[in-house]
């Protein structure tokens, strides 16, 4: 449900026009991922009328940002990701590209998604949009030049909606997202010197250019270790049935290591100190990448976590957390890279959990 407001449109920007969007604040960096692949699908529909270019949203304030004493706001894309190969996809520029290039933070129209005043009804589903007054006040006010401007908060809150995309258009974007080269030579270098990992030797060679990288199926071997993503905090406050105990991921663990014979296992967590020293004790073989607190001002709790990310991605084996979409990108990566599906989608079970249903296969299509 939209409800727009219009304003006047300058004339330099007739040929061609920039569109900007948020996400809901809570949201963590995994899924702000699903919400680029669904605006740039939109900026695909709607360049075939007119010139679109994507703005990129910088990064900031994520909930799940916690080291302190570091500055975490309004950090560019490419932190985080390659800007030529999300380019290769969909025109976009950062944000301060677009300052530059519009002279200023002007917003002529903004849509803001809302529910349904009257409510929606349970189960069912159906692609639907209307224009509708705004129920919440607009955060946005006109300056004197009768444009808008952004006062606080998201312009556009994006709801995950199923179905809403066209599967290829999707596909492509993700292979777009493409990370940044210098989290990525981090990664490599870490996999050498810990894991005795390296590309050669693991079958998982990487092409600069993602349009020119067309993978077969089984054919990555992954370094000699097991990957996991372990996801605590917020996911276990609620108690749920579907994530295990350290003492229930540990034995998982140990029995993956002896069922692959392997030795070494990499665990990317975001769990609470205790915790960790609590899993130092069960696992004591546990491999994990601890930045120095140069490293972690340098590349931000965003990069660690793409580094982390990144490792998991080239492990033989990669197990990780229910429903966690930082498990979910780790699927992507391995799966780009053409690792045999069953070394990848799999998951912990909770111990109370009666039916385990493992992860479902996202399969490229070239
Ligand atoms: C319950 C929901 O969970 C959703 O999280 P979920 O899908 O796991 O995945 P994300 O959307 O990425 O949010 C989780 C964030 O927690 C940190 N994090 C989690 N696991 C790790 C790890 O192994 N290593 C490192 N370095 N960092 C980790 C990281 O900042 C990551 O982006 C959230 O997006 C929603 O907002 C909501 O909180």
């Amino acid at each position: 449900m939209g409800c727009p407001e219009r304003g006047w449109i300058p004339h330099s920007w007739r040929f061609l026009r920039y569109l900007l969007y948020d996400v809901n604040p809570p949201e963590g960096f995994n899924l702000r991922r699903d919400v680029y692949i669904r605006i740039a699908s939109l900026v695909k529909t709607l360049q075939k009328s007119e010139n679109w270019v994507l703005v990129l949203p910088p990064w900031g304030r994520l909930y799940h940002w916690q080291s302190p004493d570091i500055l975490q706001v309004r950090l560019p894309w490419s932190q985080f990701f390659d800007v030529p190969s999300l380019n290769r996809n969909i025109p976009v520029i950062e944000y301060e590209q677009f300052l530059a290039e519009s002279g200023g933070p002007f917003i002529e129209q903004v849509y803001v998604l809302q529910g349904y005043a009257e409510g929606w009804k349970e189960g069912t589903w159906e692609e639907k949009i209307d224009e509708r007054p705004c129920i919440d006040q607009l955060m946005y006010s006109k300056d004197k030049h009768e444009y808008y401007r952004c006062l606080e908060g998201p312009p556009l809150h994006i709801y995950s909606q199923k179905g809403a995309v066209p599967c290829l258009v999707n596909l492509k974007t993700r292979r777009s997202m493409v990370f940044a080269p210098h989290l990525r030579a981090v990664g490599d270098e870490f996999r050498k010197k810990h894991l005795q990992s390296t590309d050669e030797a693991d079958r998982t060679h990487y092409k600069e250019d993602w349009t020119q990288m067309k993978v077969k199926t089984g054919t990555a071997l992954g370094g000699p270790y097991l990957g996991v993503h372990l996801r605590r905090r917020d996911f276990i406050w609620g108690h749920r049935e579907d994530v295990p105990s350290l003492q229930g991921a540990v034995k998982k663990i140990h029995s993956l290591l002896e069922m692959l014979k392997l030795e070494k296992v990499f665990v990317a967590t975001d769990a609470v100190e205790e915790e960790i020293e609590l899993l130092k004790k069960l696992l004591p073989e546990m491999v994990r990448f601890e930045p120095s607190w140069e490293e972690l001002e340098l590349y931000k709790d965003g990069g660690l976590a793409v580094i982390d990310q990144w490792i998991c991605a080239h492990a033989r084996y990669f197990i990780g957390t229910s429903v966690s979409t930082f498990s979910f990108r780790i699927h992507e990566e391995r799966e780009i890279l053409g690792f045999d599906p069953k070394t990848t989608y799999n998951r912990f079970c909770g111990e109370t959990e009666k039916n385990c249903e493992q992860p479902t296969h996202w399969k490229i299509v070239y």
